[in-house]
């Protein structure tokens, strides 16, 4: 099939059985014209799915991890430095990594076992690894174009998987025009000398622009870390929404989508390409830049009224607050690595000033709303610079007030600051009751008790496995590592539990307290427990 005859998924019903065919799902789904103008295919579920459900798993056309990564295996994925252990415990500091064996041949891929050597070396990696020699290092997604350019050579890639890769939007022109435009000939020629292809370069120029547009991160439920990069032509099909209705995450090496909420029958399937957590103005500038459309959702329509009602239409200062968002983005950025590089102690303090004052001078009104993104994540990074730096009460402090100032309090980033948020609780937990009692009686408004805050650690905790059950589904190592701490926790604990009215009052009455502590209104998160 040459790259001018391609037909979008949804007018190649044929293609899309097909490619259906090859999923594990217990609902039906469906590819048709999505319903926002302008984006082409999308995937439909055709029954009801409630929240916190898997909707289906997919094994990817071609998995690959980064050639500087060590600690995952390129067969299984295995992650030797996950943070949760196949028992379904988190790591800790006593648990060794266990080193990966390499390709004997290019040094390139690791495996964890000798098993998933031969087993890779036999299925595949006997005709990669002379090319992959040859290549020398490679970013990740040209590492996915030699294989797919391999995989093809060699028939291990089937009809269909090869016609849904060329019928992915590679925008090929945006990419040859855009950020990518030294990188995508040079790539494709170099791709082709290594590999030896005998695909024309016009058609390997398309399938870099497909990876570009459609790989996804490899990462575990829960985690951040990437572990490599996937292109998987059903997942691909899924389009965006800044209100996402399902999550993509992996299990090893199959992609797994499960639903944020409940979802009717006839809806799209839809998650977010990008930090949901962030504004409007950095998502669009990461939308139209790698995947060239400009998105005019809801949330995004009422983002940006609030930013044209502040600057009242005047797109100079509309600049200005996206500028200042990169720049303390980066800032941040730069502070955390310098201290992860150096070890030097940060005045975390002053550079929250330094923050907040950059922050000011750039809004409008000259005073940044502190739930204005990136605040609330600037104060949740600053949190666990304080917990590195040993500060575990300045370190609620900034959590707390990142978290009460957080917006979109659902999905996986969310379910991440809350755990950030319970593990720097269990620092204080630890303190002497000595420096705890210091802290009570020198502070206004007070800090809780240490039995308030047990009461407020178990609430977030218990609120934590829920967002885990939701968001990852019960059986993943992941959610039975914070299920174990959530049972070991309450087993020992006094009075209510969570889940009776009790427990909610005194919780309430704790979560109130340790906000009004943190400077934040106490009515600003409230939490059901
Ligand atoms: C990974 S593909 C999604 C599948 C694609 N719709 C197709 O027909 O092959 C990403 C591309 O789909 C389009 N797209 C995805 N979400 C969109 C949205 N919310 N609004 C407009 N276009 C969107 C953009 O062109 C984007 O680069």
């Amino acid at each position: 099939m040459s790259s001018k005859d391609t037909i979008p998924f949804h007018e190649n019903p044929n293609l899309c059985q097909l490619l259906l065919s090859q999923i594990s799902t217990g609902t039906t789904l469906r590819v048709r014209q999505s319903r926002t103008p302008g984006a082409g295919s999308g995937l439909f579920t055709e029954v009801a799915v409630p929240a916190g459900q898997e909707v289906f798993r997919s094994k990817p056309v071609v998995t690959c991890c980064p050639d500087s990564l060590s600690t995952v295996c390129d067969f299984c994925y295995a992650n030797n430095a996950s943070k949760v252990l196949p028992s379904g415990r988190f790591r800790t500091r006593r648990d060794p990594i266990e080193a990966l064996v390499d390709c004997t041949g290019c040094h390139v891929c690791n495996y964890c076992t000798e098993s998933c050597r031969n087993t890779a070396l036999e299925a595949y990696h006997k005709y990669e690894c002379a090319p992959f020699l040859k290549s020398g290092g490679l970013g990740i997604r040209a590492r996915a174009l030699y294989r797919i350019l391999i995989h093809k050579e060699h028939g291990l890639l089937s009809d269909h998987q090869w016609q849904g890769l060329m019928t992915l939007m590679p925008h090929q022109s945006g990419h040859q025009q855009g950020p990518e435009k030294e990188t995508v000939s040079r790539i494709a020629k170099e791709a082709k000398a290594h590999t030896e292809t005998t695909l024309d370069i016009d058609t390997i120029e398309r399938i870099y622009c497909v990876i570009l547009t459609n790989s996804m991160a490899i990462r575990l439920p829960g985690q951040s870390a990437v572990m490599g990069t996937a292109v998987d032509v059903v997942g691909a099909i899924m389009n965006h929404s800044c209100d996402p209705n399902v999550l993509i995450s992996f299990d090893g090496n199959e992609l797994l989508v499960r639903t944020l909420r409940a979802v009717e029958a006839g809806e799209e399937l839809a998650h977010c390409y990008t930090d949901v957590q962030s504004d409007v103005l950095l998502r669009r500038k990461l939308l139209q830049a790698e995947y060239f459309f400009v998105c005019t959702c809801s949330r995004c329509r009422s983002e940006l009224a609030e930013h044209e009602r502040v600057t009242q239409g005047d797109d100079t200062k509309t600049q200005s607050i996206r500028a200042a968002q990169e720049t303390l983005f980066a800032s941040m950025n730069e502070a955390v690595s310098g201290f992860t590089l150096s070890g030097k102690p940060v005045d975390v303090d002053s550079l929250a000033d330094h923050m907040e004052a950059l922050a000011d001078k750039a809004y409008p009104t000259g005073e940044w709303p502190p739930s204005l993104e990136p605040l609330p994540s600037i104060y949740k990074t600053l949190g666990r610079l304080n917990q590195a730096q040993g500060d575990p009460l300045a370190a609620i402090e900034y959590c707390i007030r990142g978290c009460a100032h957080t917006k979109r309090r659902a999905g996986e980033p969310w379910m991440v600051d809350l755990f950030e948020l319970v593990q720097v609780l269990t620092a204080v937990l630890g303190a002497s009751p000595q420096e705890q009692q210091e802290e009570e009686e020198e502070e206004e408004p007070p800090f809780p008790t240490m039995a308030e805050l047990w009461d407020v650690f178990h609430g977030y905790l218990h609120e934590l496995l829920r967002l885990a059950q939701g968001n990852c589904g019960h059986d993943v190592s992941y959610t039975r590592a914070i299920r174990s701490w959530h049972d070991a926790a309450l087993k020992y604990a006094d009075g209510a539990l969570p889940g009776t009215q009790e427990f909610a009052d005194k919780f309430q009455d704790a979560h109130r307290k340790l906000l009004l502590w943190a400077g934040v209104e106490e009515d600003l998160w409230t939490i059901d427990v």
